[in-house]
């Protein structure tokens, strides 16, 4: 079993995602340390991106700030390879097809693995695509985690779910992430027909779930949440370091609470 897919054993797991160099790569590191020490389960960092098409405006303006401050995918390899020792919870980085190409797919593979990074999400890259990059993935162990919304048929939901590893990402809502209209209404239903046929591999729900309310709310149906855009707004709302990184320990300690009633 992955490292990743180990999170959601016996548990409903938490995922939380930052944008990575926002608002600097120093205070991304600060903020793995303290999402890590407040027990999230597996930390997904943003590659900065200048048309981040899957995100509202939340995960674009991250994006826009962390590119504003210099930060690129070699300098967020970098700082990821240098805290590699202090870090236990497992990393999942989330960018585009056009980032990794520009690094290019096999040193992209090679630098996140010494990186020690666990796994990618790679939202515009079709599993039909047989890129090189899923080759490399498998090749080095490293989880690609790919992503079914409420409109993927039955045969496109096998496809996806078997070439799928670490955990399947359920996509709660037909829109962008930070969506507050999410999860989609038959959301029970959704789940229900993705467990059927994804076999045995973990749910991650994700896109549009913006609190303890929601995560009450849905929490029954897949194996974890994934929360991006109102954990960014609570760092963001913060004037100081120190105020950013308490919001964010707040701010998981209450999903936490939420989540501990659960099995
Ligand atoms: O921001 P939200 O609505 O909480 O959704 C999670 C999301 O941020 C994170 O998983 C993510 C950020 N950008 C993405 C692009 C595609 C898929 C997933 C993502």
């Amino acid at each position: 079993m992955s490292k990743i897919a180990a999170q959601f054993k016996d548990k409903k797991a938490l995922i939380t995602y930052i944008s990575g160099g926002d608002p600097s790569l120093e205070m991304t590191e600060k903020l793995i340390y303290r999402l890590q020490e407040e027990g999230v389960d597996i930390i997904e960092i943003g590659i900065p991106f200048s048309d981040p098409l899957a995100d509202g405006p939340v995960i674009q303006e991250a994006s826009q700030r962390a590119l504003k401050n210099g930060c690129t995918l070699k300098k967020l390899i970098e700082m990821l390879t240098d805290i590699k020792d202090k870090v236990k919870v497992p990393i999942v980085l989330m960018g585009y097809y056009n980032s990794v190409l520009n690094y290019g797919e096999k040193e992209f593979v090679e630098a996140i693995k010494k990186a020690g990074v666990s796994g990618v999400i790679i939202p515009d890259l079709p599993v039909d695509e047989k890129a090189d990059l899923a080759y490399y993935l498998k090749e080095a162990a490293l989880d690609q985690i790919l992503l079914v919304t409420p409109n993927t048929s039955d045969e496109r939901l096998k496809e996806i779910s078997n070439s799928s590893s670490g955990f399947l990402y359920c996509v709660a809502l037909l829109g962008t992430t930070g969506d507050a209209r999410g999860p989609y209404p038959q959301l029970e239903s959704y789940l229900k027909r993705v467990r059927k046929t994804a076999g045995d591999i973990p749910l991650g729900l994700g896109f549009g779930i913006d609190g303890p309310e929601k995560v009450k709310k849905f929490i029954d149906y897949p194996d974890g949440v994934i929360i991006g855009s109102a954990l960014i707004k609570a760092i963001t709302a913060g004037e100081t370091e120190t105020e950013k990184l308490e919001n964010a320990g707040e701010f998981v300690r209450n999903i936490k609470k939420v989540l501990a009633n659960y099995k």
